[in-house]
């Protein structure tokens, strides 16, 4: 029989509507207790229970220690994690950039609350526990399993406020799927560094600055005066910023602060195409760093996950290349 560790950290996957104020605010775990007997055995443990918009690096770091006390349990066979779908993207990315690859480290979550007609919850944790279970699934990276879809912590978004089908990966499409109990899989993941020791003490200090159409300077200024040790810039189309925010870019890349790129594109990879005032051709000159593969969020998160470890300019160039 497997073991599956499941670690719940809230989410509408943990809360029930209230009929009487017609909100999700009142989080509890009872969903996720007692319904997969059979060949799977689940035991779970609360990490915190919060949405996910509420969610800190304490709790991340949190749920990083638990996830890895668990995979060094040699009686647990995986891991899945419940998690708010808002933010889960960015949990789920900041595992699978700490964790060892091995055992499978499945997230999932629900798009409705446990009382809702329709609720995801129950089939998503139901499929995460399969995944969890399946021996294929090791070695691919955390992964995201929403919908029966299995997804890879580093490509998947949420692309729909509300939709069932909220979760995509918009480069890759789904990695597999959860059918007849058991994970499939059509890809296969290539192994990506493991900054296991990096022990990140701060996410505060790398800001993420969106251009938009006539910005002034002063979005990347902000971020300087606040100390910035890291800034990801989220550019348009193939790479391109305002104008406007050249003079910070120079000043933050001559200190030493590291600029990483990555587009609003939701598909696509950023790459110094262009050579006008603010293209990309000239940032890659400047030294920008271009992200492949990732949105800004993760990006910021992979930067923060660098710079605790400690890598220079030029080993964070290529973990990003
Ligand atoms: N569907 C959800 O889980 C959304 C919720 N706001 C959360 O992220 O906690």
């Amino acid at each position: 029989m497997s073991k599956i560790k499941l670690l719940t950290t809230g989410g509408t996957i943990a809360m029930s509507h209230d009929a009487s104020t017609g909100k999700v605010d009142r989080p509890t775990n009872d969903v996720l207790s007692g319904w997969l007997n059979g060949e799977i055995e689940v035991v779970s443990e609360d990490v915190c229970n919060k949405s996910s918009p509420q969610m800190t690096l304490t709790e991340l770091n949190a749920l990083l220690r638990a996830v890895r006390d668990s995979l060094a349990n040699p009686e647990i066979d995986g891991v899945v994690v419940t998690h708010g779908t808002d933010t889960l993207e960015e949990t789920a990315y900041f595992l699978d950039l700490q964790l060892p690859w091995g055992k499978p480290v499945i997230v999932t979550g629900a798009m409705k609350a446990s009382n809702d007609a329709g609720t995801d919850g129950p089939v998503n944790l139901m499929s995460a526990v399969y995944a969890a279970a399946s021996g294929n699934a090791r070695s691919r990276g955390v992964l995201v399993v929403m919908q029966d879809q299995i997804h890879a912590a580093r490509y998947v978004t949420k692309t729909h406020t509300s939709s069932l089908l909220a979760f995509q990966s918009p480069e890759s499409g789904p990695i597999g799927w959860v059918r007849n109990g058991k994970a499939e899989f059509r890809y296969s993941m290539e192994p990506a560094a493991s900054y296991e020791d990096a022990a990140v003490l701060s996410l505060g200090s790398v800001f993420l600055v969106k251009a938009v159409l006539d910005m002034g300077a002063d979005w990347l200024e902000f971020a300087l005066s606040k100390g910035a040790e890291g800034i990801v810039l989220e550019a348009f189309g193939q790479g391109n910023v305002p104008p406007s925010l050249l003079p910070g870019i120079e000043r933050a890349i001559a200190a030493g602060i590291p600029v990483v790129l990555v587009s609003r594109c939701i598909g696509g990879e950023p790459q110094g195409t262009y050579a006008y005032e603010g293209g990309g051709a000239m940032l890659t000159e400047l030294g920008v760093v271009f992200a492949r593969g990732l949105n800004g969020p993760k990006a910021r998160l992979k930067l923060a996950v660098l710079l605790a470890s400690k890598k220079n300019a030029a080993e964070i160039k290529a973990a990003f290349e």
